[in-house]
C-alpha cells in the first residue's frame, strides 16, 4: 500500500555503489519491479572514477556491471548509475544510504535542503562518529542533517555472498512500523530474509561495533591462536558491544543482540569480513592498516579501525577503559603499536 496514501509510487535512489552498495542495488532493482509500491526505475549515485579510460558510470550503464567493486554480477537494467548526486535523488521518496562512513558528512552537505519533502531514508552504513555530545550513530547524523526519518539495515551480510544468492538474514530497525514494513518489501527476497525491530540505533550500532570485534578476530587469526581464542573474542566482543550500547543509549532492546544484526553479524565478520582479513595481515606482515587497506581491498574501505578510534575516544573521555578492555586493546594494537600477542594479557590484567 502506498505510504499514507500520499505517494502513489515510491521512487528509490541509492547513494553509494561500492561492494555492498552494488549488491544491494541488485536486490532493490529486482524488488521494485515485483512490488506495486515502487516506481520501476532506480537511480544509483556513483562516486565517479575512470577505469581503463572509461567512466565507471558509463561502464555500469552499458555493461550493467560494477567491474571495480562487484565484478562478475549483473546489475538489473532498471538501475541507472549517475555521478551527479542531486540528479540521482531528484523526485526520490526513498533514499538508501550505503557509502563508507568516512564520506557521510560530504554526502549530507550536498543533499541538505534538496530532498523531496516526503522522503524517508534507510542507512546500510556500518560506522559512527564521535562528536562533542558523544558517539553519534549514522541515523542520527542523517536525521539531523536532512530532517527525514531514517530506518537502519544491518546484518550478517557479506556482500559477495548475497550477490551469489546464498541464504542470508538481515535486520531492519524502525521507529514507525509502516516504514519498517515498506523497507522490508524493498529488500526481502527468498534468499535474503529480513527481520524488523523497533530499535533503529541498536541495529546500526551493532553493525558499527562488530567491525571492531572483527579486527580482534583477525588479530588472533594472524597469531594462529585457534578457534577457542577466536570464540573468546566473539564472546567478549559481543558482551562489550552490549554493555557499550546499554550504557550510552536509552531503549536498546535485548532482543536486538540476538537478531542477524547482533550475534550473527559478529560471527560472519569474525570469519569472513574485510576487517578480519586486514587485521590478520597486519599481524603477519607488520604493515599498517592504512597500507594494507590499499594493498588488499582494491578501493574498498575498512570501517573498523576508524570506529575503534571513535569508540575508544569516547571510552577515554568517560574513563571507562576497565569496562571495555577488548575494544581498548584492539585500538592500541591498531594505533599505538601494542604488540598483537598482548591482546589477551591486557584483557586478563
Ligand atoms: N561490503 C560488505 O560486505 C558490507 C558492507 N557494509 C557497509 O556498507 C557501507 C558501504 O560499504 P561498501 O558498499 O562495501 O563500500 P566499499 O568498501 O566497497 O567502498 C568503496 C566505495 O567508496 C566510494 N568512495 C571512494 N572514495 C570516495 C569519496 N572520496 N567520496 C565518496 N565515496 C567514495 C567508492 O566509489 C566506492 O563506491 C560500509 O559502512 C560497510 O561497512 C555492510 C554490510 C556488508
Ligand atoms: O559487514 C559486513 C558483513 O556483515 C562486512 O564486514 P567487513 O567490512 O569487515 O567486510
Amino acid at each position: 500500500m502506498a505510504r499514507g496514501n500520499t505517494i502513489q509510487k515510491e521512487k528509490v535512489a541509492i547513494i553509494g555503489s561500492g561492494n555492498w552498495g552494488t549488491a544491494a542495488a541488485r536486490i532493490i532493482g529486482e524488488n521494485v519491479t515485483r512490488h506495486p509500491d515502487f516506481h520501476p526505475e532506480v537511480k544509483m549515485w556513483v562516486f565517479e572514477e575512470i577505469i581503463e579510460n572509461r567512466a565507471l558510470t558509463e561502464i555500469i550503464n552499458e555493461q550493467h556491471e560494477n567491474i571495480k567493486y562487484l565484478p562478475g554480477f549483473k546489475i538489473p537494467e532498471n538501475v541507472i548509475a549517475d555521478p551527479d548526486m542531486l540528479n540521482t535523488i531528484r523526485d526520490a521518496t526513498i533514499l538508501v544510504f550505503v557509502v563508507p562512513h568516512q564520506f557521510l558528512y560530504k554526502v549530507c552537505d550536498q543533499l541538505k535542503g534538496n530532498i523531496h519533502p516526503k522522503a524517508i531514508g534507510i542507512s546500510l552504513i556500518k560506522g559512527c562518529d564521535t562528536g562533542e555530545t558523544g558517539i553519534r550513530p549514522i541515523s542520527t547524523i542523517l536525521e539531523e542533517a536532512l530532517k527525514i526519518h531514517i530506518c537502519t539495515l544491518s546484518g550478517a551480510n557479506i556482500a559477495n555472498e548475497i550477490a551469489e544468492g546464498k541464504f542470508s538474514e538481515t535486520t531492519i530497525g524502525y521507529k514507525i512500523r509502516e516504514e519498517g514494513e515498506l523497507f522490508k518489501r524493498l529488500f526481502e527476497t527468498s534468499y535474503y530474509q529480513v527481520g524488523i525491530i523497533d530499535d533503529v540505533i541498536g541495529v546500526e550500532m551493532c553493525g558499527a561495533l562488530k567491525n571492531v570485534v572483527a579486527l580482534g578476530a583477525g588479530i588472533v587469526d594472524g597469531l594462529k591462536m585457534g578457534d577457542n581464542s577466536k570464540a573468546a573474542i566473539i564472546r567478549i566482543g559481543l558482551s562489550e558491544m552490549k554493555k557499550f550500547l546499554k550504557m550510552f543509549y536509552k531503549n536498546i532492546k535485548d532482543e536486538t543482540f540476538f537478531e542477524s544484526c547482533g550475534v550473527a553479524d559478529v560471527i560472519t565478520s569474525c570469519y569472513g569480513g574485510r576487517n578480519r582479513r586486514v587485521a590478520e595481515a597486519h599481524v603477519t606482515t607488520g604493515k599498517s592498516f592504512e597500507q594494507l587497506e590499499k594493498e588488499l581491498l582494491g578501493g574498498q574501505k575498512l570501517q573498523g579501525t576508524l570506529t575503534a578510534k571513535e569508540v575508544c575516544t569516547m571510552i577515554s573521555i568517560k574513563g571507562l577503559e576497565n569496562e571495555f578492555k577488548l575494544f581498548v586493546a584492539i585500538y592500541r594494537i591498531a594505533f599505538e603499536g601494542l604488540e598483537p600477542k598482548k591482546i589477551f594479557d591486557v584483557i586478563v590484567d
